[in-house]
């Protein structure tokens, strides 16, 4: 691509100024001005035949009315259109989705493409340093397809050659101001390929109240909240192994309590317990009868509920050693998920010294042999140093919500998590915009998502131990 071109080394080695020992006269060869124009019809052409074949649908509709002022007048031409335009007003008014899915997205599209892209698209690029201007001339990666969802727009990449994901991760905060969204989001699509996802605006700047209860006791992937694009979010719990870190008041419980609501059905049924350690006393306390004997608050008695998951969990391995390598949920063996608010309660901020090690060893064997055996361990913790909590890495799937400092994301996360746009520093901390939304980075699946957990109310959890008592009766 940089390859020099003739004429370039010897500009370095002659000179053409007159007073100079060896003046070399360049031979200049007039090109003729057909030849010239030629030439610009030629690419003309070419340029025309290719935006029919890119566009071979948008092209006539353009070209429409100047072919209808040509063929019948302009009034013709002016009456089709306005009645193209009222057409397009009133389905969009009378069934608004279906007009933005067919047309609207479409034509947004088109516009962002047109307005914002491709328009800023070389200073931007020269600007952030992933464009190149070399003698006079600029090296761009290729801006492809442009598609808007309802809430981004997402463009697809060429990278120049040689170009990495780390190149463009490093600098999205310059690609997102260059055009103007409020932050921007990498991934790869395949190799050399990336897409880009620019938010246009946030879908889940508002509280969602609590997910309905599900009717069927299974402990699937449970219905926790809505993801940016309006789907509703499922997290798998059995299995695995879950940490949810956020400040204070970023709604951890929020978190908490949609996954125990989710799997309230299976409890019922027998097919799941969840057993709870709620040192603080304040956030599982409340639906206290849901967990039964399963529920420790003080340090001496979540160590005791903790060692009793591990005799389980070894039992369980003794008993399916050879006979089975995964857990399926029965009344016998039901999945038992350990919830535990405020895990540095119980690690680095327990003074007695046996009792934290005796936790933090249970935690760590229910974190490295608990999911095959149907043990899951869904923790939740504020700071999530590794002097605080240095099992964090044994937790397959990890939830970022509002952190105080940007390095803290990656901590949770997993390396590179913030440059591929998991801003969890950035959650907004007022709890109607920005409780219980948070980053989800998935074992196996680099890029993070963002998801907004829904919010349990007290009322919503008092509803769950009454609906709770009489499914079990049921
Ligand atoms: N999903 C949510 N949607 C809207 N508001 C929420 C949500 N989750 C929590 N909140 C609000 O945010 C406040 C803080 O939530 P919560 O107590 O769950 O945070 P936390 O992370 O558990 O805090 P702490 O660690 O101090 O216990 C609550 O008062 C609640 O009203």
């Amino acid at each position: 691509m940089f390859r020099k071109l003739p004429g370039d080394e010897t500009r370095n080695l002659v000179s053409t100024t007159p007073d100079t020992a060896v003046v070399f006269r360049p031979a200049v060869v007039r090109t003729p001005a057909i030849l010239t124009i030629l030439i610009f019809l030629a690419r003309l052409f070419i340029g025309l035949v290719r935006l029919l074949w890119r566009h071979p649908v948008a092209v006539p509709v353009a070209l429409a009315p100047g072919a209808l002022w040509l063929a019948y007048g302009w009034r013709w031409s002016l009456a089709v259109v306005a009645l193209v335009v009222v057409s397009g007003a009133a389905w969009a008014l009378v069934h608004r989705a279906s007009f933005s899915r067919l047309l609207g997205l479409r034509l947004l599209a088109w516009w962002r493409l047109v307005w914002v892209y491709r328009r800023h698209w070389q200073p931007v690029m020269i600007v952030s340093g992933l464009g190149r201007h070399i003698r006079g001339r600029d090296y761009l990666p290729r801006l492809g397809k442009v598609t808007c969802t309802s809430w981004a727009d997402v463009v697809s990449v060429k990278m120049l050659n040689g170009q990495s994901l780390k190149d463009w991760t490093d600098r999205t905060d310059h690609i997102a101001h260059g055009f103007g969204a409020p932050s921007c989001r990498v991934s790869t699509a395949r190799a050399g390929r990336l897409v880009l996802t620019f938010p246009r605006r946030d879908p889940l700047d508002v509280p969602m109240p609590a997910v309905p209860l599900p009717t069927v006791g299974e402990v699937g992937p449970v219905e926790i909240g809505t993801c940016e694009d309006g789907r509703p979010y499922r997290l798998k719990v059995h299995g695995t192994h879950v940490l949810v870190a956020g400040a204070t008041g970023s709604g951890k419980g929020s978190w908490l309590w949609s996954i125990i609501r989710g799997l309230l059905p299976a409890m019922a049924a027998g097919l799941a317990e969840v057993w709870a350690l709620d040192p603080k006393l304040m956030e599982l306390s409340y639906g206290r009868d849901l967990f039964g004997p399963c529920y420790a608050a003080t340090p001496e008695d979540c160590a005791e509920l903790l060692e009793a998951a591990v005799k389980v969990m070894q039992e369980r391995a003794a008993r399916f050693a050879g006979v089975q390598r995964s857990h399926v949920p029965t009344v016998d063996d039901p999945f038992i998920l350990l919830v535990v608010d405020e895990v540095a309660f119980l690690t680095a901020y327990q003074p007695d010294k046996h009792l934290r090690q005796r936790i933090t060893a249970a935690l760590a064997t229910l974190t490295t042999q608990g999911r095959a055996v149907g043990v899951g361990v869904l923790a939740a913790l504020q700071d999530p140093r590794k002097e605080v909590m240095n099992i964090r890495n044994l937790f397959p799937d990890k939830i970022a919500l509002r952190l105080d400092e940007s390095e803290q994301v990656d901590m949770v996360l997993g390396d590179g998590a913030r440059d591929r746009g998991a801003h969890a520093d950035l959650i907004s901390s007022r709890p109607e915009q920005g409780a219980g939304v948070g980053y989800v980075r998935l074992e196996g699946s680099p890029d993070p998502v963002r998801v907004r957990a829904a919010f349990v109310s007290d009322a919503d959890i008092r509803a769950m131990v009454a609906a709770y008592v009489s499914m079990e009766a049921a």
